[in-house]
């Protein structure tokens, strides 16, 4: 078994780096409340020396060809897959998701984005732009320069890798900093991807809070901020990164609506909404916690989906038969279940769960409410928790109406036979990351991310290079130059 204490809090210009001088952060086991490990947040002396170091590597870095970019990243990635039993033993320890989700979900996605991502360095090129008389412009794909990643807590070493590799491929150098619950996997990312040939200063990490994160955000040597958080924090960065006219991604939050028709397959739309609902224990953002569920199958499908949630194994997160773990703390553990107490006192019907498990640790029961209607709290707020919503619906404009009635917009799926009607809904849907007749996959090829408040830009495939690159255009004139006088 890993050992989850960290040989420092921080991982700056190649080495790890420690100032006991930070304030504590005890790393917390979901499972059982134990205190496993500590770090201490960055001093500003240390956040400083990351971003100088990140900015002194950066013109280094991006001078290099892509093609020998593309292969530290690559390499990074077949050691991740080595290690991806340690890596995963370590993911559970830090957010308490169970061995076998994380065995396949978490540092395996973050293998694939350094793979796709140096598979693409290579590639990356500009145009050439042919115009009347001769003359032509060529475009430059330039790096923006030193980028800042800040994490949330649910995927850590997914995050941190989904922006490492696009930011990396095109030459860019980052600091990123984990979210204070979850300080540990980043900093292997940043091991690995040292031991894997990347430079000195390339990749750094610093831990802390948000006092961390907003001075990381404010420096003047950083050129772009990709935060992966909540909407309320979403913008509190994005109006500091426009103050100092920084590119910008946001991965923020959302209440996605997954629509299930009377034509429905049954068992693989509950295995959609039981993937979009309780996997990681519902603490996924592209979550899709609003279950419109057609009037004619609503019946059917409560009573089938709390039979299967009646077969869900609860545990040691690190036992691979267990297949629903802890939440993350203790305090989002509070948040979801006020929002239960809300979901009763607003007259939801409960369905399954709606209590803490009688165990140690940061344990609540997959909850469903039936009955929801779309002006109560947990159908309008984001709860982060094993929460399911299944609300009414019988006509098809109606439905789209409601599930697009929400600021959010990071994702949206449908479950229906009619394919005709499938692909009319998803053009209907105001979400930037859709499904049809599943939920969830979030393949590295394809891009990922929000519309509306739940976010600006694309984290994956090929969507990210604009988002981590500036297109520099060059007019080139065959020709003499006319001028007025
Ligand atoms: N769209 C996505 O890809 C995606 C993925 C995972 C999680 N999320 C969202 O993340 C949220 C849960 O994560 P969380 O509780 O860690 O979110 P959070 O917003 O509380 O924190 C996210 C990160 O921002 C940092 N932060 C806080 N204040 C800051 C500030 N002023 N300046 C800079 N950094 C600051 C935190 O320290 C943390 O690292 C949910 O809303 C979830 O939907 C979105
Ligand atoms: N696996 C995708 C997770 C993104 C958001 O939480």
């Amino acid at each position: 078994m890993i050992d989850p204490k960290p040989t420092a809090s921080h991982f700056i210009d190649g080495a790890y780096a420690e100032d006991d001088s930070g304030t504590p952060i005890p790393v917390i086991y979901a499972a059982t409340g134990e205190e496993i490990a500590r770090v201490h947040a960055a001093t500003p002396a240390l956040a400083d020396r990351a971003i100088a170091a990140a900015k002194r590597a950066q013109p280094e870095w991006a001078a290099m060809s892509g093609t020998e970019r593309g292969r530290i990243l690559r390499r990074a990635a077949d050691m991740i897959r080595e290690r991806n039993r340690e890596l995963s033993e370590l993911e559970t320890l830090d957010t308490g998701k169970p061995l076998q989700e994380t065995l396949v979900a978490d540092a395996t996605s973050g293998a694939d984005a350094l793979e796709y991502f140096g598979g693409l360095a290579g590639a990356l090129t500009g145009e050439h732009i042919q115009l009347p008389g001769g003359d032509f412009v060529y475009t430059r794909r330039e790096a923006l320069g030193v980028c800042v990643g800040i994490g949330a807590w649910n995927y850590p070493t997914q995050i941190a890798c989904w922006k490492a590799a696009p930011a990396l491929a095109c030459g860019n150098t980052m600091v990123f900093k984990p979210s204070e619950t979850t300080p540990l996997c980043a900093l292997k990312v940043a091991e690995i991807l040292k031991e894997a040939g990347l430079p000195d200063g390339v990749f750094n990490v610093v831990n802390g809070a948000g006092e961390v994160g907003a001075a990381l955000v404010g420096d003047d040597r950083v050129a772009k901020v990709s935060l992966t958080g909540s909407v309320p924090t979403g913008r509190k960065v994005y109006q500091a990164a426009a103050a100092g006219m920084k590119h910008v991604t946001m991965e923020l939050g959302g209440k996605s609506p997954m629509i299930v028709f009377e034509d429905a397959d049954i068992e693989n739309a509950i295995s959609g909404a039981i993937l979009g609902n309780f996997y990681s224990s519902g603490q996924i953002c592209s979550n899709g916690t609003r279950v419109f569920v057609h009037t004619d199958i609503k019946e059917a499908f409560l009573s089938r989906l709390a039979e299967r949630i009646g077969t869900a194994v609860m545990g040691d997160p690190l036992d691979e038969a267990t297949n629903f773990g802890p939440m993350v703390s203790e305090g989002q553990m509070n948040i979801a279940m006020n929002y239960i107490a809300k979901g009763v006192e607003e007259g939801a019907r409960l369905v399954a769960g709606g209590k803490r498990a009688d165990r140690g640790g940061w344990y609540l029961e997959p909850t469903v409410f039936a009955d929801v209607t779309d002006d109560m709290t947990i159908a309008r707020e984001e709860i982060f928790g094993p929460v399911m919503c299944v609300l009414d619906f019988t006509d098809e404009d109606e439905v789209m109406a409601r599930a697009n009635a929400t600021e959010y917009g990071l994702a949206a799926g449908v479950f229906t036979r009619d394919l005709a009607r499938a692909h009319r809904v998803a053009a209907g849907f105001e979400a930037g990351t859709c499904y049809i007749n599943t939920y969830n996959d979030a393949p590295v090829e394809a891009p990922f991310g929000g519309v509306k408040a739940s976010g600006v830009g694309r984290e994956n495939s090929k969507e990210a290079i604009n988002h981590y690159s500036e297109v520099k255009s060059v007019y080139v004139r065959m020709g003499d130059v006319e001028a007025p006088f």
